[in-house]
């Protein structure tokens, strides 16, 4: 069994214990009382290159990175850094993250939000609406392409925008056949743990001018947020090298100054 799919069971249990707590039903209504979705599409289409910082406590390949007491706090500190958009994991299992965490950042920020998880099921989808996320994840990897396209209906039925992640040629072909507009290349394959900076590169510069390009993982400084701009990055998805730095707003802030810096490659469209 790979690690992305080791992670899969494990979310499928967790989703039909919450599911056994609290209907599908009842879900799909709570979601329609949330505050409409912020646009993503316009904030990441921004003149420079963006930062979406990550609240990620642990992770399969690197185990405990940060206990971040209060992921508000943290959140807080992305956004006066000058964060695009804020990733926050809901995965418990392996990433220690939870709804509560999303609720806290959900309370304590005005930028949109990312619901990063493993998505599998429409109730997934409603209960990230229901807790204010206005970008869900969805990865090719862990998705027939039936289960891709319906999903990504459905979360942009709902207002919201979907991040659709790839890691390969192939999967990024999946990805615009099923209609994505956002498309996220993770350096990280998610099979093996193995980080590879220069997968972006090698795919980026296939997708159509028109689609948003987000480069995942790896990034520990302005030098990749500027080698990932110059292969076209719309922005960059950073977790581990914010939540480490010890000053996540200076950190996240050095990579801003750097995506709206006038030698950085600028997204062209
Ligand atoms: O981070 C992991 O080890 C991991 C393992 C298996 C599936 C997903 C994983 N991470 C999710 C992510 O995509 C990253 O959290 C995100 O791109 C930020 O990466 P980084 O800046 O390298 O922490």
């Amino acid at each position: 069994m790979t690690v992305l799919e080791s992670i899969l069971e494990g979310v499928r249990e967790d989703l039909a214990a919450r599911e056994a707590k609290l209907p599908f039903d009842v879900v799909k209504e709570r979601a329609t009382k949330a505050a409409p979705p912020l646009d993503v599409l316009s904030v990441l289409r921004g003149p420079n290159v963006g930062v979406i910082a990550e609240v990620k406590r642990r992770s399969p390949s690197k185990g405990a990175l940060a206990e971040i007491p209060e992921p508000a706090e943290l959140a807080s500190a992305y956004e006066a850094g000058g964060a695009s958009v804020i990733s926050v994991l809901t995965e418990q299992r392996r990433f220690g993250g939870s709804l509560a965490d999303f609720d806290a950042v959900r309370r304590a920020v005005k930028i949109p939000l990312l619901r990063k998880d493993f998505i599998v099921s429409p109730y997934q989808v409603h209960e990230a609406r229901m807790h204010g996320a206005d970008v869900v994840l969805l990865i090719v990897a862990a998705l027939e392409q039936n289960a891709l396209v319906s999903l990504l209906d459905r979360v942009e039925s709902l207002g919201m925008t979907a991040l659709v992640e790839v890691h390969t040629a192939e999967e990024a072909d999946r990805a615009l056949e099923a209609g994505s507009s956002v498309i996220g290349v993770n350096a990280r394959n998610l099979h093996t743990l193995e980080v590879d900076k220069d997968v972006f590169g090698r795919i980026a510069p296939g997708l159509p001018s028109e689609t948003i390009k987000i480069a995942e993982s790896g990034v520990t400084g302005p030098g990749d947020l500027m080698s990932y701009a110059g292969a076209g990055a719309d922005a960059v998805l950073v977790g581990e090298s914010l939540v480490t730095s010890g000053d996540p707003k200076a950190a996240v802030n050095k990579l801003v100054t750097a995506g709206s810096h006038p030698a950085c490659p600028r997204p062209s469209r």
